[in-house]
């Protein structure tokens, strides 16, 4: 790998990804700094998970090449599950499972260890998210939506993946779990040195914790860089978004 591409954690070129007649994504480039997280913004439908679930394998593509870490994406075999840890919109945790079983999970389905290490293991990746050890026993019901999120990011950190996609994190949390859990996804990518794709409709974590913006529209990247910079952009879905009276208000009110 050239000193070029180790920059790069994804390399997205050319993608085209379609349902039918549907084409969602339209010769679409994008590339993903190591080390830095990027907020993705689009319209509703407009295939900001379509363009996650691409570069993870989950959707097939017509035409394009992905790059992870350097590899052509599917070309991962076995170490596929250890380039990226996924946190869905909805948390998903095995509800039948207690936090420690699934923390472990993805343990349990990549790698042979001893019930000894990976009990250590899920208190370690339960601490670095803020929970405590007696919480490892919980079962989801018995959690609250911060929390919730939380066993899921343990559990998409179970493997050290270098990146982590995050499918509208704070979505359902109020404004102060929501303001936590972006300080520890901003702490996690310093301490950790991760790259962060972050696909999320929240002004305040575009703002405070990604390092870039990137904004899809008509199944491209349109603009891509700081949030002052996408502030100052032309693109008319761009400035709609960004200078619409919603979100005039809520920048307002940030300053
Ligand atoms: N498996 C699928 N089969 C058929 N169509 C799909 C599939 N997945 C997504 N789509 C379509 O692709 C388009 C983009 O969907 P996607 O979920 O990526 O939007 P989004 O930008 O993430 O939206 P939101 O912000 O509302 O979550 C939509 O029209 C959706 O109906």
């Amino acid at each position: 790998m050239d000193a070029f591409q180790d920059q790069f954690a994804i390399r997205v070129r050319d993608l085209v990804v379609g349902f039918g007649r549907q084409t969602v994504l339209d010769h679409l480039s994008l590339d993903v700094r190591r080390g830095e997280i990027l907020g993705l913004v689009g319209a509703s439908g407009g295939g900001k998970s379509v363009l996650m679930r691409t570069i993870i394998g989950l959707i097939p593509r017509r035409s394009g090449t992905i790059e992870v870490m350097g590899q052509p994406a599917g070309g991962h075999g076995r170490g596929a599950a250890t380039a990226w840890g996924i946190l869905f919109q909805q948390g998903a945790l095995f509800s039948s499972l207690t936090v420690r079983q699934n923390v472990q999970f993805p343990l349990r389905e990549n790698l042979v260890l001893s019930q000894e290490l990976m009990d250590e293991i899920a208190i370690a990746k339960l601490e670095m998210v803020g929970l405590r050890a007696e919480d490892a026993d919980k079962y989801p019901a018995e959690l609250s939506g911060g929390m919730t999120k939380r066993v899921a990011l343990a559990r998409a950190l179970a493997l050290d993946p270098p990146i982590l996609f995050l499918d509208e994190p704070t979505s359902g949390l109020d404004p102060i779990a929501a303001g936590e859990f972006d300080a520890l996804i901003k702490t996690l990518q310093k301490t950790l040195e991760l790259t962060v794709f972050m696909v999320t409709h929240d002004l305040a974590s575009l703002t405070t914790v990604c390092d870039r913006v990137a904004a899809l529209a008509d199944g491209k990247i349109v603009a891509i860089g700081p949030m002052r910079e996408l502030l100052q952009s032309e693109h008319p879905w761009v400035r709609a978004y960004f200078h619409g009276k919603r979100s005039q208000m809520l920048q307002h009110e940030m300053r």
